[in-house]
């Protein structure tokens, strides 16, 4: 019989983790990124991230993606985790982790998305974004309230 606790599928539904970051510069400003056309949630705007490969911690799959993405360095300890969605995502369940990030090394590029922007906490939910990140928007702002 095949082995699919690797999957993700006890329970008959798959689950997708999807690691993102919240990088916060010296304005508490946000950094989001626009998803390219052609893709899934094509032009949306975006926490910079993508899926935890199979074998991957939450922590390694966002510095991969960081990287890959933004062209940044980033270490595990530099993260601090915030808030999660749960969503239904066509036939698979979104499991959205969203990590603050203030510390890393480069400049970010836009290199998979087709924009990058610096957004103001209140700018933030002008922005059309996938409707999981709504509530992770809402924490955000709250978290950043409350920190000044
Ligand atoms: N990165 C990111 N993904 C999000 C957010 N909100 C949201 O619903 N998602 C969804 C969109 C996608 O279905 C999934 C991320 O998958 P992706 O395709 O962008 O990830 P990836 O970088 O691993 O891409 P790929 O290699 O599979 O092309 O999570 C968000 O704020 N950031």
């Amino acid at each position: 019989m095949a082995d699919d606790r690797s999957e993700n599928t006890a329970g008959g539904i798959a689950l997708m983790p999807v690691v993102a970051a919240a990088l916060l510069d010296a304005r508490g400003r946000v950094l989001l990124q626009r998803r390219p056309s052609g893709k899934q949630m094509a032009d949306l705007w975006e926490f910079p991230g993508g899926k935890v490969e199979a074998g991957e911690t939450p922590e390694a799959a966002l510095v991969r993606e960081l990287g890959e993405e933004l062209a940044i360095r980033v270490v595990p300890a530099a993260m601090t985790p915030l808030a999660f969605a749960s969503a239904a995502l066509g036939a698979k369940h979104l499991l959205l982790l969203l990590y603050v990030i203030r510390d890393w090394t480069g400049t970010p590029q836009p290199l998979e998305a087709s924009a990058l922007a610096w957004v103001a906490p209140a700018a933030m939910a002008e922005l059309a974004m996938p409707p999981a990140d709504v509530p992770l928007v809402a924490a955000l702002a709250h978290f950043l309230a409350i920190q000044g």
